[in-house]
């Protein structure tokens, strides 16, 4: 339940206003924390990660223009997307950002969120599903796991994505690499229409808007320059596809401090028989 938000009196007014819409607020939050001194916080809105502090460094960003108030997806952390990666057949980046998860396990390190068809997703997507986020603060580095199940007697197919936003000083730094990206054709969003492109190197900076989806480029992506030392993304799991965005020279969305690399499911759909599942495993290892 979230509790309203008290709305101060701006200015007196000399002919009557219709009264503010009350926005709710105070969205519902889990805090994870370990012995060393790190720690995570989780929105169940979205089960969006929106902080992970390792060594005295938030290694995510959230957005400058981020509403944490329930009205729109949370820009920042790790949003979750799914059952559709971008725009398509129903709201961008599907649903699963935009709903409250249950929390169905708890500890001081761990969280175990999952969230269900409700009359809301059947009415824009007709399938019967179960997923499962479990996000863990490990010693040395945090865990995701997450499990779709298809729980309808009908097949259902989805694509989705951990559009992650990792906070940097400064974006004009960063370097992103992994050995796949080299000679990898990945679709160039920022084109109109998009079109495939070869990457001739193995690292990605930035210095422009950037919108890449490399198909296939999976494994170990390392961050480099955002912060002292080096941040590798571990995507051991499923997620077949990396997904680069920059809203490069966007102040308002603050593009010089963070720099989304996601792991993706996004080129290829993956299809579920009925009580078949998928997994996805991302580790966040600063
Ligand atoms: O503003 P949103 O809906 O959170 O999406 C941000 C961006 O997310 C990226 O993953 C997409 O590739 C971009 O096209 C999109 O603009």
């Amino acid at each position: 339940m979230r509790a309203p938000v008290s709305i101060a009196p701006s200015s007196l007014r000399m002919v009557a206003a219709p009264a503010p819409e009350l926005v709710e607020s105070a969205l519902k939050t889990v805090s994870l924390s370990n012995a060393a001194g790190d720690s995570v916080t989780v929105y169940t809105f979205g089960a969006c990660i929106t902080s992970y502090v390792k060594g005295g460094t938030d290694v995510l960003a959230v957005r400058p223009d981020a509403k944490l108030d329930g009205s729109k997806p949370i820009s920042g952390g790790i949003p979750f997307c799914w059952p559709q990666f971008g725009p398509g057949a129903i709201q961008q980046h599907g649903f699963a950002r935009n709903l409250d998860w249950t929390v169905v396990e708890q500890s001081d390190s761990k969280v175990v969120m999952e969230l269900t068809e409700s009359a809301y997703t059947m009415d824009m997507w007709p399938h019967a599903f179960k997923l499962q986020y479990s996000v863990t603060l490990e010693d040395d580095r945090l865990a995701t796991d997450f499990c779709v199940t298809n729980t309808d007697s009908k097949p259902l197919s989805f694509t989705g994505a951990l559009h992650t936003y990792w906070s940097c000083d400064d974006i004009d730094k960063v370097a992103i690499k992994a050995p796949a990206f080299a000679g990898a054709t990945y679709l160039d969003k920022m084109q109109s229409p998009p079109a495939d492109v070869k990457s001739a190197s193995d690292t990605i900076s930035i210095g422009a808007p950037v919108d890449s989806v490399y198909a296939g480029v999976s494994g170990d992506v390392v961050l480099e320059g955002a912060h002292a030392s080096p941040l590798t993304i571990k995507n051991s799991v499923g997620w077949s596809d990396t997904v680069v965005w920059s809203p490069y020279g966007d102040e308002g969305m603050g593009y010089k401090n963070f720099v989304c690399v996601e792991s993706a499911q996004a080129a290829t759909p993956v299809k579920l028989e009925p009580g078949e599942y998928w997994t996805g495993a991302m580790e966040v290892v600063p």
